[in-house]
């Protein structure tokens, strides 16, 4: 008895010891090591040893005597021979794949029954390889597929032809592509094939050649369609631009009063026209008479930093949610239901490239004279102007001499305005964090920012952020990428024409070509049925909406009432679910979700963003008042942690609009040209909005920074370009719905809910539950094979329908009808409620 006890103890311990997997593990990683010289090496040496291999013998083996060619030796030579000679041929070289595969899971202590599908398609394509590598080259000495490809080679030639083995090969080929990678047929189409072959001659004709980008492919692909370094001006916004700049004049600067400018002088990049001659001679800035002025080029230098470097305004650290995966097994990914899915290409957006306008030097010398004039006229002296030259507008960067008074500049705002005669002169004064002021005077001649340079841009292709968006550039010409999800929210106005359409169908382009349908989801709000109508066909890819709506977009202002409230209970369900999971955030959930640390079957899932749009929400306000205020109040407040993100946009920036509840909880603001200095104290706190010059030139406050950009363009047959793009892919069999909300004065009860309401699989949901006597989304799930979202919405409806109780955490709700007679009769009556 003791001693089977022990023995008992001994086994148990046996079998727990991690150890013994790993050095399991570590033997097979060594034989695929062997194996894979001894296969490689038998390449080069098989008709060598392959005559005194052909017939083991134990004496062959270990006799000395024999020496053998294959770089391991005797056993290195029989062995090999064979693998290949006696069994597969080359394709053995997938058994040393195998035992990789298993060595490597063995010893990382990853379960192997996870690679059971991938094992089991390795072990028929060796076969398969084996047949087709032996009915191919089969005449030649080397033994390509084996004995296993030349018998059943042979079998095969006497049973079906050399026609029907050709047939059947091929079949067989097919057949497993489309077991492995389950293709999606059903959306194959001569146009779009066409298209598709469309696109790929009109790169192959600009020498852009590409493939269709994943995000990963999207970086390659975007490199080969930017323009070479020929075609890039000589003043650049890029880095590499101005410094092709620096390259050309440094040493060369002559001594006169401004030097000529190159030829191709174009926009962009930074000229300073130094006051101090020589950098040996002292300031001569106390003597403005006796100013000599010097062109220098200088580096260009860090301006106001992009938002991917502010610091992070969501509280929660991020990086805590990168933890070990405890029980090492294979990742979650959220993708692969749409594992096919492509992101847009870059092809399918305008260059604008004609557009560009080289600036005139005329006029920069002109307008930096007038400004040193305007201000020497004020007895301002200053030590140095600089020019910083943008896509609208081109900044003016002075240097006061010391003693001046920076509010002195300030005040003198519309008379240099004025000497100047442009519109829209802004100072900023003193610029923050730099002790210069700067004067931003508007170009004559505009260049329009497209959404493809913006988007093609390293910044955006380089971007880890969970919402990118690509709002334009600043007026330094650097491309900005800001990410929403930290922003967190966003409020956007301007009046009536001066880019805001533009402006949201740049953030939503942005989403839809860096992310996934599985990453993003948006709920999209248009009271003017126009602007966001083009979108509603992306219904299935990635539109989240409530589930008995018609329209994709929500127009009506009813539905949308619902539907802020139906999105404060999906963040809810959120918290609920971090705080099931004591995750902090979507970002550390989504990490475990990943990592299979947590249960589908316990209620997780994988989470994706909302983006929350609504396009004039004036209107909505007007008509709705706290109904509309509350629920956005209150998103805005709490949803950023679970990844929900509201961009509200309006075109009358009024204060019963843009109220405090609303402007205390969008940090982040977006002003176009407004018609008012109140109107832009309205929107950013701050003047400035009004002295903007309109076509997408933008003043974005974020963390009480303002940041002027020129806002790229993109125009409507472009977005419908890219939405075609994409519904022309396979989507989810449905839209992502948002909870039911069925509204305070209809409260959820037997008498709401209609029977045209109820879900097809409500009354067989019902008889499970009754059955069973469980109230389970998951069992509802797996037993009738629905997914989580339509199980959660049945359930949501038999809660309403008084068949189970409220929702109790993680534990099965209680089930409030004992039996199927009773069910019967309340189903009965369900019915007759049409
Ligand atoms: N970023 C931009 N670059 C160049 N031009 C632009 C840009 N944005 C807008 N425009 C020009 O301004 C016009 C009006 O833009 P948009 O429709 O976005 O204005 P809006 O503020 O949405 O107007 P509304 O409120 O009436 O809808 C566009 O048709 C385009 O010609």
């Amino acid at each position: 008895m003791a001693a089977k006890k022990k023995k008992g103890q001994l086994s148990l311990r046996f079998s727990d010891d991690e150890r013994i997997p790993k050095l399991a593990g570590v033997l097979l990683l060594f034989l695929a090591l062997y194996l894979f010289i001894a296969f490689t090496s038998y390449l080069f040496t098989w008709h060598i040893d392959q005559d005194r291999v052909l017939r083991f013998s134990w004496e062959l083996l270990l006799d000395s005597r024999f020496e053998m060619a294959n770089w391991l030796g005797r056993l290195g030579a029989i062995l090999s021979n064979f693998f290949f000679y006696y069994l597969f041929g080359l394709p053995s070289f997938l058994l040393v794949y195998l035992f990789a595969l298993v060595g490597s899971a063995l010893i990382r202590r990853i379960p192997v029954y996870r690679f059971t599908s991938r094992i089991r398609y390795t072990v028929i394509l060796m076969f398969f390889l084996s047949l087709i590598f032996e009915f191919l080259f089969g005449t030649f000495g080397f033994p390509w597929g084996g004995a296993i490809g030349d018998n059943v080679n042979l079998w095969l030639f006497r049973f079906v032809g050399t026609a029907g083995q050709v047939v059947l090969f091929g079949s067989i080929a097919f057949g497993l592509v489309v077991w492995r990678f389950n293709p999606n047929f059903d959306q194959l189409s001569f146009g779009q094939a066409m298209q598709e072959v469309y696109y790929y001659f009109e790169a192959l004709i600009q020498g852009k050649v590409f493939r269709r980008a994943k995000p990963a492919d999207l970086r390659e692909a975007q490199s080969k369609l930017r323009p070479g370094p020929k075609s890039q001006s000589r003043i650049n916004t890029s880095g590499s631009g101005e410094q092709d700049i620096d390259e050309e004049f440094e040493g060369e600067l002559p001594d006169v009063a401004i030097p000529a400018l190159p030829a191709d002088l174009k926009q962009g990049g930074q000229l300073a026209f130094d006051l101090n001659r020589a950098k040996n001679r002292p300031p001569v800035a106390n003597s403005p008479g006796d100013l000599e002025l010097e062109m220098g080029i200088t580096e260009p230098e860090e301006r106001l930093p992009i938002i991917e470097n502010a610091p992070d305004l969501n509280m929660q650290p991020l990086d805590l949610a990168q933890e070990e995966n405890p029980d090492h097994s294979e990742p979650y990914d959220p993708t692969l239901e749409l594992s096919s899915y492509e992101h847009p290409v870059l092809a399918l957006l305008n260059d604008y490239s004609d557009q560009k306008v080289e600036i005139d030097r005329e006029e920069l010398e002109a307008n930096k004279d007038q400004i040193i004039e305007t201000l020497l006229h004020y007895k301002i002296e200053i030590t140095k102007i600089r020019a910083t030259i943008g896509p609208t507008v081109t900044l003016y960067e002075i240097i006061p001499a010391p003693g001046v008074r920076i509010s002195r500049i300030k005040n003198l705002e519309d008379d240099i305005a004025l000497s100047l005669s442009a519109l829209g002169i802004r100072i900023i004064a003193p610029i923050p964090g730099k002790g210069t002021i700067g004067i931003e005077v508007p170009n004559k001649k505009k260049q329009i920012v497209s959404m493809k340079e913006v988007l093609m841009h390293e910044k955006f292709k380089k971007a880890k952020m969970d919402l990118p968006i690509a709002l334009g550039k600043t007026i330094s010409n650097e491309v900005f990428v800001a990410d929403l999800a930290k922003m967190p929210h966003l409020l956007v106005a301007g009046a009536t024409g001066q880019g805001k359409s533009v402006g949201i169908n740049t953030i939503l382009v942005s989403l839809l070509y860096k992310k996934h349908p599985s990453q993003v989801k948006l709920v999209l709000i248009d009271p003017k049925k126009v602007e966001l109508f083009p979108y509603s066909k992306l219904d299935n890819h990635f539109l989240a909406f409530l589930p008995n709506q018609d329209e994709p977009i929500i127009t009506d202002t009813t539905k949308v009432i619902h539907t802020l409230n139906s999105l404060c209970m999906e963040m809810d369900n959120r918290y609920d679910l971090l705080k099931k999971a004591s995750a902090r955030n979507i970002r550390e959930y989504n990490d475990k979700f990943v990592q299979r640390r947590l249960s589908p079957l316990k209620g997780h899932k994988f989470l994706p963003f909302i983006v929350l749009v609504i396009d004039e929400f004036a209107d909505l306000i007007m008509t709705a008042g706290k109904e509309i205020e509350l629920p956005i109040g209150r998103l805005a407040q709490l949803a950023r942690a679970v990844g929900i993100h509201l961009v509200i946009a309006t075109q009358r920036p009024s204060v019963n609009i843009i109220t405090g509840v609303i402007k205390a909880n969008f940090p982040a603001r977006i002003g176009y040209k407004v018609t008012s200095k109140i109107d832009s104290r309205t929107i950013l706190d701050a003047g400035g909005a009004e002295q903007l010059i309109g076509r997408g030139d933008m003043l974005l406050s974020v963390g009480g920074e303002m940041i002027r950009l020129q806002g790229a363009f993109i125009d409507t047959p472009e977005v419908e370009n890219v939405i075609d793009f994409i519904t022309k892919q396979q989507g989810y069999p449905e839209p992502y719905f948002l909870p039911e909300y069925y509204g305070d004065d209809e409260p959820p009860g037997k008498t709401d809910l209609k029977y045209t309401d109820l879900d097809e699989m409500f009354e067989d949901s019902a008889r499970l539950i009754v059955q069973s006597q469980h109230g389970s989304t998951s069992m509802i799930q797996r037993r009738l094979k629905l997914g989580y979202n339509r199980a959660g919405r049945i359930m949501d409806q038999l809660e309403a329908m008084g068949i189970v109780g409220p929702s109790e955490g993680s534990k099965a709700r209680e089930v409030l009808i004992y039996d199927e007679g009773e069910l019967e009769r309340f189903l009965a009556d369900v019915r007759t409620r049409k």
